[in-house]
């Protein structure tokens, strides 16, 4: 025993000193990136096209400094044997040493890849493979899994330890952030995060299978691996809600990337904010596919159609345009397939040439010269032909004329009128007759009127998108103004670096330029990075977009997600057992072929980390009622308390929550409510952010998100509360790490009749 012991503290001591020459490394790293970016800045002067370069110099060594800050913590993790003996050690990021050797694999290496991938079937040539846990600086802990023992060496036998590091990571207690995992990536994640950037990928996966940490891991592996393409056109990650992208804001920055995109649906049309809810059958009918053709079809109907005639009085004069007239400059117009704003101009331009012939009818008729006879100048004896007699210019100028005129313009705008998507879908929704004559039969428009005032939703967002896009945006102006801006910040910058060298300010260090760097970031000033600019313009297109909680989106928010990418990179992740969305996905097929035609693949995830056997068993039985077709994953986890239900009164909540926070020691409780007694429960827990101990959600804002304790309230409410309520109540069941109560003051559902009911107090 003491032998072995002896034989661990010298393993430790030994990786100790490699750890701490490898932090030695970084610190070296570190200072090389600080003096190479205290030299960019320490430069003087020079041509705009050098203060350009300098920028884009300062930037990439801002990045490598701040990679290199992001990685302290749990630096190198891990170290795998061949059979030659030799150690490679894998980390956070690639380091080497003076000669240039590699000393540290980045875990996105292909070098790394057997630290992830080696099974005992299957050990890629390893003899062992090592975790190293470390407490700031130090090593704190060793497990091992030996592939080989035959080829291991008798001190290296003596020295196995082996507490399992991935259960070690799932006892931690939760602290309201997700955290990286690259210390403990599994063999079928580890296929999920290096699948290729080609195409579409659809990770699939019960609750806790990890899918939102590989696919996280996946952004910062593919930056890696293709870090000048990813790094012009940026990816993005679209998530569920505002609180789900907070809940995992820190696992990217943690691996050194902090140039990702987060969004959500909601977030996804600038300009616009959500403030109300559709009802399900709404949220159906918004999400129905066929809306692309109500939105286009309302267009239409405001693209010059009169209802007669068009006269426009000017002057005493009638100007006078056929109907037919009109349709035919209508479809001239639409026959250029430019977007309504732009082909407006082309309407209008041909409008008022119409209108300027019309005019000059108008005054023959007016004068009436056919009726003039001079008898010697048989020339001036004909009858006047004013409208025949203009030519072009004498058009172009009378049409600028008539343009002047508001009586004009009105009746043009009347006609084709310049659109905002706004104002195209606020119009659409609250029109009864309009809804009545573009919806297809068949679907439910019914559902969408709602009053001019009322506020956005979520379901909106796609239609405005849409309409967006056949509306047009002129963006030269914006793009003016870019190039401005970015003048405006060269100069800016020139002046805060000559200010800093005139008090010695930069001498003192780069974080202190650095500061001022950030402030400039967040003036209203140019977009400098990438995800600065991508994120501000609607049409961006992405080099890569991952969408978690896929499973939510309706067809109409897949178009808009489509038109982020344009070369249809994606990963698509969600679980099709866990849809809560009335308009949500039944099949990934029905989902991806409209617009990939069978181009996509799948890798399932089968293995739950988060919920322990006990309490999937209850969330099976869930399962097994709403979703039969669908398997649950298999627990890794076991050995957690029983779960229970509590029959008792909302009142006796808070009681019950701190029982559970007691027990838990130093985790964070989930109150997961049906949207009916939402309201009473945050009344009682009402600084409940993620950070906090105590956490009040409904099922739609706990999606993704997980706790030590869960308490679910109200599970009858939940299951009726839309044609999903079973796929909520899955959800609401699967989120706890170790400990769920279910608190039911009428009948248990017999859903959950596993669960014994605790008190009837
Ligand atoms: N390889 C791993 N090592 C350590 N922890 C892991 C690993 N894989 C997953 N986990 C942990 O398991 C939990 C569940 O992961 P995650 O939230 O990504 O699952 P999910 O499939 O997205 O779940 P849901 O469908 O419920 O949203 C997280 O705490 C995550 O950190």
């Amino acid at each position: 025993m003491a032998n072995r012991q002896d034989s661990l503290a010298e393993a430790l001591d030994s990786e100790q000193r490699t750890v701490a020459w490898l932090y030695g490394r970084l610190d070296v790293a570190r200072e090389r990136a600080q003096a190479a970016l205290r030299e960019v800045y320490g430069r003087a002067g020079g041509t705009r096209q050098a203060m350009v370069e300098r920028e884009a110099m300062a930037s990439e060594h801002a990045r490598r400094l701040a990679q290199l800050n992001a990685v302290e913590r749990g630096l190198c993790f891990g170290r795998i044997d061949d059979a030659s003996g030799a150690g490679t050690y894998v980390g956070r990021i690639g380091l080497r040493d003076e000669s240039h050797e590699s000393v540290l694999i980045d875990w996105r290496a292909p070098a790394a890849r057997p630290f992830y991938v080696a099974t005992a079937t299957d050990p890629g040539g390893l003899v062992r493979r090592r975790h190293l846990h470390l407490k700031d600086r130090m090593v704190v802990g060793i497990d091992d899994e030996v592939f080989d023992l035959e080829r291991m060496s008798d001190g290296d036998r003596r020295s196995l330890v082996g507490e399992a590091a991935l259960l070690a990571a799932l006892r931690r207690s939760r602290t309201g952030r997700m955290g990286d995992v690259v210390a403990t990536i599994q063999t079928e994640q580890d296929r999920v995060i290096r699948s290729s950037l080609q195409g579409a990928l659809v990770v699939q996966g019960g609750p806790g299978t990890g899918k939102t940490v590989a696919a996280l891991h996946r952004a910062a592996y593919l930056l890696y691996t293709h870090r000048d393409t990813l790094e012009r056109r940026g990816v993005l990650v679209v998530g569920p809600n505002p609180m789900f992208l907070r809940y995992i804001s820190q696992v990217l920055p943690a691996l050194g990337e902090t140039q990702v995109v987060m969004t959500t649906v909601e977030e996804m049309f600038p300009g616009v904010r959500v403030s109300a809810a559709d009802t399900p059958a709404a949220a159906m009918v918004k999400g129905d596919v066929r809306m692309a053709e109500v939105v286009a079809r309302a267009l239409e109907l405001r693209q010059g159609v009169p209802q007669g005639d068009l006269v426009v009085e000017l002057d005493g004069l009638s100007l006078r345009v056929p109907r037919e007239r009109c349709l035919r400059l209508r479809e001239r117009a639409q026959a250029v397939r430019l977007p309504h704003n732009m082909a407006r101009k082309l309407y209008v331009t041909e409008l008022l040439k119409e209108l300027a012939k019309a005019e000059a009818r108008a005054l023959e008729e007016s004068l009436h010269i056919e009726e003039l006879v001079i008898e010697d100048e048989p020339e001036l004896s004909q009858p006047l032909d004013l409208e025949g007699d203009l030519d072009e210019l004498d058009l172009e100028l009378a049409s600028q004329r008539l343009w002047g005129e508001p009586v004009v313009r009105r009746a043009v705008d009347e006609l084709w009128p310049e659109l905002t998507p706004q104002r195209l879908i606020s119009e659409l929704l609250s029109s009864f007759d309009t809804l009545w004559a573009v919806a297809p039969s068949g679907l439910e428009w019914h559902e969408l009127l709602r009053s001019p005032e009322a506020g956005w939703t979520v379901g909106d967002v796609p239609l405005l998108d849409e309409a967006a896009e056949l509306l047009g945006e002129d963006d030269s102006a914006r793009r003016v103004a870019a190039r401005r801006a970015s003048r405006e910040q060269a100069e800016q910058e020139l002046y805060a670096r000559e200010v800093l060298q005139t008090t010695g300010v930069l001498e003192e260090g780069v974080f202190d330029r650095a500061d001022v760097l950030a402030e400039r970031h967040a003036d209203d000033g140019p977009a400098l990075t990438t995800a600065d600019r991508a994120a501000a313009d609607r049409t961006w297109a992405y080099g890569h977009v991952i969408v978690d909680e896929a499973q939510e989106l309706s067809p109409m928010a897949w178009r808009m997600i489509m038109r982020r990418v344009p070369a249809k990179s994606l990963t698509v992740v969600g679980d099709l057992a866990q849809t809560g969305s009335a308009a949500g996905a039944r099949s990934w097929g029905e989902v991806l072929d409209p617009f990939l035609a069978g181009r996509w693949r799948v890798e399932r995830l089968l293995v739950n980390y988060r919920t322990p056997v006990e309490i999937m068993a209850v969330a099976a039985d869930v399962l097994r009622a709403f979703a039969p077709d669908q398997d649950p994953p298999e627990s890794v986890r076991e050995g957690g308390a029983p779960p229970r239900a509590v029959r008792m009164p909302l009142s006796g909540l808070p009681g019950l929550v701190a029982e559970e926070l007691a027990l838990i020691g130093e985790g964070r409780v989930g109150v997961v409510s049906s949207d009916a007694r939402h309201a009473a429960v945050s009344a009682l827990f009402p600084d409940g952010d993620l950070d906090a101990p105590v956490v009040a959600l409904t099922v739609g804002q706990a999606k993704g998100l997980e706790f030590d304790a869960v308490v679910v309230v109200d599970p009858a409410g939940i299951l009726g509360q839309s044609p999903m309520g079973g796929q909520d109540l899955y959800v609401a069941v699967t989120r706890a790490t170790r400990r769920l109560t279910v608190v039911h003051e009428g009948d248990l559902p017999e859903v959950l009749s596993r669960l014994a009911t605790e008190s009837t107090t």
